[in-house]
């Protein structure tokens, strides 16, 4: 006797469940051949990346690579001549920068973007409010206040800026006033956070020190640094991106990049680890 396949449709419901809750969950963030032309000159060339939610990632390379150009498409200063951007396996690219910060992309504001005439609190509870939509009612706004007054308490703590609650932005040293652009960024609640040179201009030991509150406040968030300083670069990243000429040339462990014969040949011969340990 035959045997005959009865279509179950619980089977059938219960076999998708299991194939869904399987799949990989996407990228946090992927380049697909991205380019960039500035005139005719093609300045990123085909960038290829994708990021794990929850890795932490530094892009290096020689000046003028094209990092900086990377971190613009990414967060949509710039539109793509080619390519595509995905967050979390959604399309961005071509997308303005706040919707872009609104499906949960962060890039961190310069220091010039801070307020200076207002406190640490008052920055906080405005970086909070303005990713909560403030602008668009004056009732929500209302409504959201007393969680954005919460929120600005919470990061002030996580930045450890909290003595210096009433504290006007302006009066804040160097370091300080870094640690509040950090707050700020990642104070909406974005799972991806992009942070240009975080540590730029900081001494050895508040850079230390630095690398240790970047850590803490992006746990569980997807990082991406662009970064000269490799003691940075080795003290953070889970991965290292190298650009040159517009290309991810390698995307690896610190390790191994450190030892990839590419990497050290785009770096005119000195090796990583040599800048790693201060010869340049
Ligand atoms: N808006 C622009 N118009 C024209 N050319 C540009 C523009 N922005 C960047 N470029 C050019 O693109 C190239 C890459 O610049 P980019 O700033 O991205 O490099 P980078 O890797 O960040 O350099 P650095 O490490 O020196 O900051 C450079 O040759 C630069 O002159």
């Amino acid at each position: 006797m035959s045997s005959v396949a009865i279509h179950n449709p619980a089977d059938h419901a219960a076999r998708s469940a299991r194939a869904a809750s399987s799949a990989k969950p996407p990228y946090a963030l992927e380049l697909r051949d991205l380019r960039k032309k500035f005139g005719k000159t093609e300045i990123i060339r085909g960038a290829q990346l994708a990021v794990e939610p929850g890795e932490r990632v530094a892009i290096i390379g020689p000046n003028g690579a094209g990092k900086s150009t990377l971190f613009n498409l990414i967060s949509g200063r710039f539109e793509p001549s080619g390519g595509q951007v995905l967050l979390h396996g959604q399309r961005i690219d071509g997308k303005k920068p706040f919707e872009i910060n609104r499906m949960g992309l962060s890039r961190s504001f310069q220091i010039t973007n801070i307020f200076p005439k207002l406190s640490v609190f008052e920055n906080l509870r405005c970086g909070v409010l303005w990713s909560l939509g403030y602008r668009y009612s004056f009732w929500r706004f209302l409504s959201n206040l007393h969680d954005a007054n919460a929120r600005a308490e919470e990061l002030m703590e996580m930045i450890g800026l909290h003595r210096k609650r009433d504290t006007l932005a302006v009066n804040l040293t160097y370091a300080e006033q870094r640690a509040l652009e950090i707050g700020i960024t990642i104070g909406g609640g974005a799972s991806v956070i992009l942070l240009d040179e975080p540590t730029a201009g900081m001494s050895n030991s508040e850079t230390a020190h630095f690398i240790q509150l970047i850590k803490k406040v992006t746990e569980g968030k997807t990082l991406l640094t662009v970064e000269h300083d490799m003691g940075v670069v080795f003290g953070l990243a889970d991965k290292i991106a190298v650009v040159v000429y517009g290309e991810v040339i390698a995307f690896d462990t610190p390790e191994a990049v450190r030892a990839n014969a590419r990497v050290q040949e785009a770096y005119l011969g000195s090796s990583v680890a040599d800048q790693q340990a201060g010869v340049h």
